[in-house]
């Protein structure tokens, strides 16, 4: 895989990632606000109720109070509208109540005590009605203070119980809200070092197969490379027509040289005689090691004659090269088969047979020369 293909794996990760933290974080946030806006909904509208309904005690204290100060200027009317509108705020909030999540068993006593007190306001109509047959109202005023005491904890109590229900339930929603929120950080970690994982070995994979298809000493491509290449050039010149030809090369006398100037030193032979002929050859033609001092061009588009000229042209190159770039002061040179391919139906194997046999004839005819098939 190139550099570029990499890159875009990268690039893929890195968006698939992005793309998933967002989604994450979108998700999150959309739930936050609901559920504060769901949990907040709740209670405030039985808050509000209760605080509504709280002031008839206060109203009603306060009505009394002034009966109480000027009996002659009884407020009948407004005692009658208090006393017709507390029941249905009780109603009001007791069906609250019971649709909220609060223990039955935390707010029944207050809601009793409430329904037991406006269990009395028919009484205390009673006693309004009689004012107006002058009768002294010290058992209304008796009765009502008792029923707003009663009204006034009742709902006190229940005031106080929705308010630490909505502490508690807003506390558990942070908690609640951390931990999700931790839970989808360590999901993005995992995630994370997954794709670094998953990059990292697909990178050691490509280096792995990259090492395996070069020869280490020259850096050029090994057999393995040589094989993909011809495989791969072979197919292209069947279906475009044109001609694929193919170099042996083999250094001469090489086994002397190694003899006389040691193994390293024919190493350093080897590295200059690969840059040599790579510095020879076109970027489109496929240079390989295929063996201790064996080596092999593949050039697509490439005639018998332009195979010859290029041949030719290396075996100049080596011949002429000197101490300085080789390492050693000795000669070199090399010798070449040649063979190239274009008719439907040979296959590489015998194209490669029919190079190496020149190689042969190159080889027996007195080395340093160049043969075709
Ligand atoms: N320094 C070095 N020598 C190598 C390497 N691979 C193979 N050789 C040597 O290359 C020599 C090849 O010898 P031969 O196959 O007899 O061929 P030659 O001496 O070149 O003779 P001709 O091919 O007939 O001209 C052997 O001595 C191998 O040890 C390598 O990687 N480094």
């Amino acid at each position: 895989m190139s550099q570029r293909q990499h890159r875009t794996l990268s690039w893929q990760l890195a968006l698939g990632f992005t793309l998933l933290a967002g989604v994450c974080a979108l998700t999150i946030g959309f739930y936050v606000v609901n559920a504060r806006q769901h949990v907040g909904a709740n209670y405030t509208a039985l808050v509000a109720d209760v605080v509504r309904a709280q002031q008839h005690p206060v109203l009603l204290r306060h009505t009394l109070d002034r009966l109480q100060e000027s009996p002659e200027r009884a407020p009948e009317e407004r005692l009658g509208n208090l006393l017709w509108r507390i029941p249905q705020h009780i109603n009001g909030v007791s069906h609250g109540l019971t649709r909220s999540q609060l223990d039955p068993a935390e707010y029944v006593p207050s809601l009793d005590t409430l329904h037991q007190a406006a269990a009395q306001l028919p009484e205390l109509q009673n006693r309004v009605d009689e004012l107006q047959a002058g009768v002294v109202p010290v058992e209304l005023t008796r009765l009502g203070y008792e029923i707003e005491n009663e009204m006034a904890r009742a709902y006190s109590e229940l005031n106080e119980l929705i308010h630490v229900a909505a502490a508690e339930q807003r506390i558990l929603m942070e908690r609640l809200t951390w931990a999700i929120g931790a839970l989808v950080l360590l999901v993005l970690i995992v995630v994370g070092g997954l794709m670094l994982a998953l990059l990292r070995l697909h990178r050691e994979r490509e280096a792995v197969k990259r090492l395996s298809l070069v020869d280490e000493l020259t850096g050029l491509g090994n057999r393995r490379y040589l094989k993909e290449a011809a495989d791969r050039l072979h197919e292209q010149s069947l279906r475009n027509g044109k001609p694929l030809s193919i170099a042996l090369l083999d250094l001469d006398l090489f086994k002397q040289l190694n003899d006389r100037l040691g193994h390293p030193t024919g190493d350093g032979v080897l590295k200059a005689f690969a840059n040599a002929v790579q510095e020879e050859t076109r970027q489109a033609d496929i240079v390989s090691r295929i063996g201790g001092e064996e080596f092999c061009i593949l050039m697509p588009d490439t005639s018998s004659e332009g195979a010859f000229e290029v041949a030719e042209r290396i075996r100049h190159r080596i011949a002429g090269l000197t101490a300085p770039t080789l390492g050693a002061s000795t000669m070199l040179t090399v010798s070449l088969g040649l063979a190239t391919g274009q008719k439907q139906g040979s296959d590489f194997d015998s194209l490669y047979s029919r190079a190496d046999k020149a190689l042969y004839t190159a080889k027996a005819n007195g080395r340093n020369c160049t043969r075709i098939a």
